[in-house]
């Protein structure tokens, strides 16, 4: 059989929650007063959307083949990712065979070197390899983690993330994981404030259910230590979040050696490619690795972040990401559970975490999704017609 060649590619955007999901209206629980490196600044504090979290938008990346098959991803990269796949990417792909995946993310990475290594220009090319594997999986009339080497386990079990860990549990979660609310400039109250959330929390859902602290990079080395310690202590926090800047893998590494035995310290969904995970690894950073498929450079390369991170023993449990994760978590024997976003505003139902930009989107039943669900070809997801893409570099 012989493969079909691309066609086109096409890059549009979506405004509006989805892929860029902390786009969200006001009263959204994703956005009160969470922590992060611009709590500093009073003015900053309340919101994300102040400092411009949601500026980007969903990037949506379209492939066609020469036999009509279309595969297609969404993630967090809007104009600016229209015009990286659109005025350079699209190069590499145009007229390369849909078996090219390998190869198109080594051009794609090696010639947006100078430009590119983390961030936007990976968001954009994990967009794109992301819509390659759809195209594929859907030549192929297969689920993509078939082509992953199928799953090894016949359901994936789900944590929640959301301000309401006492309602996961009630709905079958493994556990929950709780934004922090408070960073350093808010000294001993907002230390204070942010344990009585934990101690109230754990008073809710008792001594064995799950409860971790996500800190958005929002801590330094000495208040993450004195909150880990305290939450781990006195509220048997399971794992401390993202406690630090991705770049500070010197103080990972120190929070790792300071915390009490038994925390887990966890980082990586703002961290990109096999190097920046090697870093992680090598310097001994954290336990869990939580790269984002959307972001550190798609399927491909989160193959390759995986095997790196099993052979030394660690475990990947990717951000979010919905069906781009799951049809890899459920392939991957150090992937032994997943995330689940609560996208709904005060985190009190299960809806489809890129609400509403995808259509037969799966979600947990009582905190489980099983293998079979997965099985549609591709990521098994379409485009939802009533969200108005634009193509703001049309070729
Ligand atoms: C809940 C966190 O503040 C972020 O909004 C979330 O997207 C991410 O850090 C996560 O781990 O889900
Ligand atoms: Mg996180």
């Amino acid at each position: 059989m012989s493969m079909p060649t691309i066609k086109h590619v096409r890059a549009f955007t979506i405004r509006g929650g989805g892929a860029d999901y902390h786009d969200q209206a006001d009263g959204h629980w994703i956005d009160d007063h969470i922590a992060t490196p611009m709590s500093k600044y009073p003015e900053y504090r309340q919101s994300r959307r102040s400092f411009g979290l949601n500026v980007l938008g969903t990037l949506v990346v379209e492939i066609e083949a020469s036999d009509g098959t279309v595969g297609f991803s969404v993630t967090t990269g809007g104009d600016l990712g229209c015009w990286i796949v659109e005025k350079h990417l699209a190069r590499f792909i145009e007229g390369a065979r849909v078996t090219d995946i390998e190869k198109i993310w080594d051009q794609m990475y090696n010639a947006t070197l100078f430009y590119g290594r983390k961030g936007i220009v990976l968001n954009t090319i994990s967009g794109v390899d992301l819509a390659l594997w759809d195209l594929l999986a859907k030549v192929r009339k297969e689920p993509v983690h078939a082509l992953l080497g199928g799953p090894v386990r016949d359901e994936l079990s789900f944590y929640a993330t959301g301000a309401r860990p006492d309602l996961a549990k009630d709905m079958g979660f493994i556990g929950g994981k709780m934004p922090l609310h408070h960073g350093p400039a808010e000294r001993e109250e907002g230390l204070k404030k942010n344990l009585d959330m934990l101690a109230d929390m754990r008073a809710r859902v008792g001594s064995d259910f799950w409860l971790m602290l996500d800190c958005w990079m929002s801590l330094d080395v000495e208040y993450a230590t004195r909150l880990a310690t305290a939450a781990r202590n006195e509220f048997g926090l399971k794992w401390i979040e993202e406690a630090l800047s991705p770049d500070d893998y010197w103080g990972y590494a120190e929070l790792r050696r300071n915390v009490p035995r038994g925390l887990l310290v966890s980082t990586g969904e703002h961290e990109a490619t096999r190097w920046g995970f090697r870093l992680l690894l090598e310097m001994a950073c954290c336990d869990i690795l939580q790269p984002d498929v959307g972001w550190c450079g798609g399927i491909t390369e989160l193959i390759k972040i995986s095997n790196l991170a099993d052979a030394h023993g660690k475990l990947v449990v990717p951000h979010g990401s919905s069906v781009y994760s799951y049809h890899f978590v459920i392939t991957r024997h150090n992937s032994p559970f997943a995330e689940f976003l609560m996208m709904a505003p005060k985190a009190d139902e299960v809806v489809p975490m890129f609400n509403p930009q995808l259509l037969d989107e799966p979600v947990p039943v009582n905190g489980r999704m099983k293998a079979s669900a997965l099985d549609a070809p591709g990521f098994g997801v379409r485009l939802n017609p009533d969200c108005a893409l634009h193509r703001p570099f049309p070729r």
